[in-house]
């Protein structure tokens, strides 16, 4: 992890995406940069410091997650987000939290690859390309008709040329009945190639620019040490795995109803995990001791202090997220990087038409928003994705007819297309 995150510097790096909710912020950051310090302590007193798991409690859409997401990929870390109450549904036995873990191991082999793919591109790239000529010219064509079709490949002008490569079968997983998921995952086509010394190929047609990627990939591939990959994603997911367990009050009350698992008994199998516990992965065992935590809930109903004592403890560290109000729906569509103002701009923008939002229009869309959360059902920022889609529906469809335009957005066409259908909570309910 980076030197440079400190907490302050990861606050920072937060507020650029999420607005308020200050005291979140801190707690994940003081939890990342504490991973940072252990990793500086003497080998004895690192294995006795294990992380201060966090409990986010506030309404849905406040930011919980994104927090939570963010930290993770600016930390470069491995994040996971399951929903606590996929474990309450039918068929359900205790052993499949571990699917966690396991998720989260196969999310560090993914980002792994990711870093590895840059180091190998170039190499990767050259051999995908001759294999892509091959099967264009075959072997025996001159270099000046193989420069040729390189030049064309690389122009883009052949991409939607089909033609017939060889790839490596794609893995065909086979679950071994009674084993689980995940560990009983048995490989056939895995087995096979490596008893043959190699996977198997096969002939398949396909357009360029999706045999280019399909061949950058399995050449990539090649050139990694899968072993190596398993080796430090593993140790990678151990050390800053972050995992996020969403909807945590829906498990704190017990009850058992017909058919459905007790939500006791769910709390119960997420302890292991959240204390410390090792895990079989098809890479080889994971401990999860200083994976991160984060769990959240709205606890509109059941309290923090309705769950099992021992999770309770696990969760050492509370903090309360805040409903959002019509000043943060402002901020979020002028602060935040790339935020909803923007994108809109931009994608229409591809078709030449260049939107403007006047200041008291991004007011009127935030009230807008507060106004049917309140009257309908508050679901936070999530609303003013709804509110912005229902704004822009007309422009969006029509800007073919309006290239070259520069369209005003101000308060009057606000009022004009919202103002209605915000009054209406009928209406509202089903548009907005
Ligand atoms: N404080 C905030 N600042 C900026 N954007 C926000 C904020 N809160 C939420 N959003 C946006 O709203 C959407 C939903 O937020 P998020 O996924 O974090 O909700 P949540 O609090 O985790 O709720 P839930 O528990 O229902 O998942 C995201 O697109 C996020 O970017």
């Amino acid at each position: 992890m980076n030197e440079t995150l400190t907490p302050k510097a990861i606050v920072r790096a937060l507020d650029e995406h999420i607005i308020g909710q200050a005291e979140a912020k801190r707690a994940v950051a003081v939890a990342l940069r504490n991973r940072w310090r252990r990793q500086r302590l003497g080998a004895d007193l690192r294995d006795e410091v294990s992380p201060k798991n966090i409990l986010m409690i506030g309404p849905t859409g406040c930011g919980k997650t994104e927090i939570s997401r963010r930290l993770a990929k600016l930390a470069d870390a491995p994040f996971v987000k399951v929903e606590a109450t996929k474990f309450t549904e039918v068929g359900y036995v205790g052993r499949d939290v571990e699917q966690i873990g396991r998720d989260l191991a196969e999310e560090a082999i993914r980002l792994e690859k990711a870093r590895r793919r840059e180091a190998v591109r170039d190499a990767a790239s050259k051999a995908a390309m001759d294999r892509l000529l091959k099967a264009l010219v075959g072997e025996g064509a001159s270099e000046a008709t193989r420069e040729s079709f390189r030049m064309r490949l690389n122009e883009g002008a052949m991409n939607d040329v089909e033609v017939e490569i060889e790839l490596e079968e794609a893995p065909a997983p086979m679950e071994v009945p009674g084993m689980g998921g995940g560990i009983g995952m048995i490989n056939l086509s895995d087995m096979l190639g490596k008893a043959m010394g190699g996977k198997p190929l096969k002939r398949r047609k396909l357009r360029v620019a999706d045999a280019w990627d399909r061949l950058v990939d399995e050449e990539s591939e090649k050139r990694m040490d899968q072993e190596d990959v398993a080796r430090v994603a593993l140790a990678n997911a151990e050390a800053n795995g972050i995992v996020f367990i969403d909807e945590i009050d829906k498990i704190a009350v017990s009850d058992v109803r017909g058919g459905s698992v007790s939500r006791e008994g769910v709390q119960r199998d997420l302890l292991p995990l959240i204390e410390g516990t090792t895990i079989a992965t098809k890479y080889g065992p994971m401990k999860t001791d200083h994976v991160l935590f984060i769990a959240s809930g709205a606890f509109h109903v059941a309290k923090p202090s309705d769950m099992l004592p021992e999770l309770q403890g696990r969760l050492p560290i509370r903090v309360e997220l805040k409903a959002l109000s019509e000043e943060d729906f402002v901020r979020i569509l002028s602060e935040t990087r790339a935020n909803l103002v923007e994108q809109y701009c931009a994608l229409l923008a591809t078709e030449e038409v260049t939107l403007d939002f006047s200041a008291p229009a991004i007011r009127a869309i935030a009230r807008t928003a507060a106004q049917v959360n309140e009257s309908v059902e508050n679901i936070g920022a999530r609303r003013l994705q709804t509110v912005m889609e229902k704004l822009l529906e007309d422009i969006s469809f029509e800007a073919e007819d309006r290239k070259g335009e520069t369209i005003p957005i101000d308060e009057a066409y606000v009022g004009q297309r919202l103002g209605e259908l915000a009054q209406n909570t009928d209406l509202s309910k089903f548009i907005l």
